[in-house]
């Protein structure tokens, strides 16, 4: 395949690209209607267009070409037609480390600087790492499966017969590449479900006892509902979101993993719901809370150059509002469990700090999860116990 159908290809999908849906929705609808393109031709157009988004708003003033082959280089470990084409010095170097790359990309380009590759670095919470996590954005994070230990074990046995890799990662959670088809290689009857390691991680915030009553309030289609009813099987629960197709995903989802014994409601929590809510009290409340989601944008790189700086805010008055709704339903001496998957100081530690002065609320523990470390999103979760 010649490097200039190639980059045909890439300005094509540039152009049509709006980014009014995600990337990972719009490559397929966008193959589904180009049925030329072979397997080989979708390949090289998805690693170029997402390397292209990983560089964010860097490289501004360079030709987009230019700027691909830049991004090709500092993204990838094997060769390519555009790296051969606009860095042909470059090409032996393709294995090096992400930071040699980037230190051969700044001796060519001066103007460059690491920081450019995470253009709101300015809001990030103290405990990250500025220049670990950006870095971080040039690799394609890894997808996590959580399961039991023994569907666990059986499921690292047939990646080990078919010399797959993969990484183990405690008892119950295992890590793939991104491109990895579990769905074809794990047979259905070994129950597994894909939730990143990150997420995983806040169960440690979370101690359900046996029979306490636990609200996840956010709970889309269950993530942490499920850590929750792992932690704790005869655990009772309310599950909740405002919109009510999550509620329906959720209910496949539970029905998957035989969870009956559940409460589910549709529950706008910018709304008053005393009416709803009048004698529920809760052991516990898991407030996995709508957030940026700026520690995931390393799965969707688009992001890094479409969000609008001005949302910060807007999501740190909503979390504002939120968490201090669900606080009156939680019993004394029990715990809020505030999460996000934002790297942002604002929606992180600005809403604890706001939550500790305003309500009767004792702040027992937080932390930045980083994921960037692990090749995994970040997060941030806090546990406050109602005092
Ligand atoms: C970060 S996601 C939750 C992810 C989920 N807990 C999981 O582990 O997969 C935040 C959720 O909050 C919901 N949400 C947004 N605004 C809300 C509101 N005003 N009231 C209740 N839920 C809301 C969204 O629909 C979304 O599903």
């Amino acid at each position: 395949m010649k490097v200039e159908h190639q980059i045909r290809t890439f300005e094509s999908i540039l152009k049509a690209y709006k980014h009014d849906m995600p990337l990972h929705r719009f490559l397929p609808n966008y193959y589904k209607q180009h049925k030329k393109m072979g397997s080989s031709d979708r390949r090289w157009a998805s690693r170029y267009v997402y390397s292209y988004f990983r560089l964010g708003t860097s490289f501004q003033s360079l030709d987009h070409v230019e700027k691909l082959g830049i991004a090709d280089f500092l993204c990838n470990e094997t060769d390519s037609l555009i790296v051969a084409k606009v860095l042909p010095e470059l090409t032996a170097q393709q294995s090096l480390s992400k930071i040699e790359k980037v230190n051969l990309i700044k001796a060519k380009y001066p103007d460059f600087e690491l920081s450019q590759l995470f253009p709101l670095s300015g809001y990030l919470s103290p405990g990250i790492d500025q220049q670990e996590f950006q870095l971080s954005h040039l690799t394609q994070p890894d997808v996590f499966i959580a399961s039991t230990e023994k569907n666990s074990s059986e499921i690292e046995e047939i990646f080990i017969d078919l010399g797959i890799h993969y990484r183990r990662i405690g008892k119950t959670t295992l890590a793939f590449p991104n491109s990895t088809k579990l769905e074809m290689l794990i047979p259905k009857n070994i129950a597994y479900r894909i939730q990143d390691l990150s997420s995983q991680t806040t169960a440690d915030f979370m101690d359900p006892k046996p029979f306490e009553y636990w609200w996840d309030c956010c709970a889309a289609s269950g993530g942490k509902s499920l850590l929750l009813h792992q932690k704790e099987p005869k655990i009772q629960l309310l599950v909740s979101d405002n919109r009510e197709s999550m509620i329906n995903n959720l209910n496949s989802r539970f029905a998957e993993f035989g969870i009956k014994k559940y409460q589910a409601k549709v529950l706008d929590l910018l709304l008053n719901n005393d009416q709803i809510l009048h004698n529920y009290v809760f052991d516990g409340i898991v407030l996995d809370i709508p957030c940026t989601g700026s520690g995931t944008w390393g799965r969707t790189p688009e992001m890094l150059t479409s969000f609008e700086e001005r949302k910060i805010e807007q999501f740190n008055q909503l979390q504002k509002s939120i968490s201090g709704n669900v606080v009156k339903y939680l019993k004394i001496g029990k715990p809020l469990i505030y999460i996000t998957c934002s790297v942002f100081k604002k929606e992180n530690e600005d809403i604890i700090q706001y939550l500790v002065e305003n309500f009767p609320l004792k702040l027992e523990q937080m932390q930045t999860i980083k994921g960037y470390t692990e090749k995994a999103d970040s997060m941030f979760v806090a546990r406050l116990i109602k005092q």
